[in-house]
């Protein structure tokens, strides 16, 4: 795993920022793999931006997001598709008919999962796939307890969860207790995983998912097991490490070795 430690939490949008552009650059038609929260929000603003400066073209990419509440349709203000319209899709030249969000609406979802897989399978797999982190060490909505085997799904949230994103709603009796969510299997199918995380509140979670054992219990612990995974964290989200000395220098080598061909 690489572990990038960047100042502060715009820096760290930075950095994902420049890291999605490479992968464009790179594969004009990548498949990208989006989230929502507090987190990523910044870094789809310097996305928007490097788009606005002609630095960036979506037209070829294809996208799919991790999770949605079930119950709420993608016109819902505090939906996921609504999240992403409004924090990115609608601000840059992404084909409309080439975004995917789960459908909070699906009445089948044991069906409507494996569409989702096989939608995500039609586009050839996911290139490049970004993450957060929930306070108990959740990626999407893969809560404590969830298999590392799973696949899109449902999945009943924390409380802790409902507790964290009760801020998006107006009071805490709306948020949703239910979401499809993509499953540690499809996040790890992924040929490349990248996790955003920023502030002292991760902090727990980022040390346990880093340098705690694999576990259920923490389902980004399971970017263990990937041979690409990219952490990309500001000094509060990184202070629970143990390494971080360690994971810094490597970086540092990282860099050099890029700038020098060494
Ligand atoms: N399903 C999302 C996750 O994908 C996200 O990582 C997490 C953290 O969100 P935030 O970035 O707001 O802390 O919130 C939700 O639970």
């Amino acid at each position: 795993m690489r572990i990038i430690i960047e100042s502060d939490a715009a820096a760290a949008a930075n950095r994902c920022a420049a890291l999605i552009i490479d992968q464009i650059q790179k594969k004009p038609d990548s498949v990208l793999g989006l989230a929502t929260g507090g987190t990523p929000v910044a870094c789809y603003q310097v996305l928007i931006e490097m788009y606005q400066e002609k630095l960036v073209s979506f037209a070829a990419c294809k996208s799919f997001n991790l999770d949605e509440y079930v119950g709420l349709a993608g016109d819902h203000p505090q939906s996921y598709r609504h999240f992403m319209q409004t924090n990115l899709f609608d601000h840059i030249d992404i084909d409309p008919a080439a975004t995917h969000v789960p459908n909070g609406l699906a009445k089948d979802y044991e069906a409507y999962g494996e569409v989702y897989e096989q939608q995500i399978a039609d586009a050839g797999g996911i290139d490049l796939q970004l993450l957060g982190i929930g306070t108990d060490g959740h990626i999407a909505f893969n809560e404590p307890g969830s298999s590392l085997g799973s696949r899109t799904r449902l999945k009943t949230l924390m409380p802790e969860t409902v507790q964290d994103n009760a801020r998006f709603f107006e009071s805490i009796d709306e948020v949703p207790r239910l979401a499809v969510t993509m499953g540690v299997g499809t996040i790890l199918e992924s040929r490349q995983c990248l996790l955003m995380a920023t502030g002292s509140h991760k902090a727990d979670a980022i040390a346990a998912a880093i340098e705690g054992p694999v576990t259920c219990q923490n389902t980004a612990s399971a970017l263990q097991l990937h041979r690409d995974a990219i952490y990309v964290l500001d000094e509060a989200a990184a202070s629970g490490l143990k390494r971080q000395a360690y994971y810094r220098s490597s970086e540092e080598m990282h860099r050099k070795i890029v700038e020098q061909g060494l």
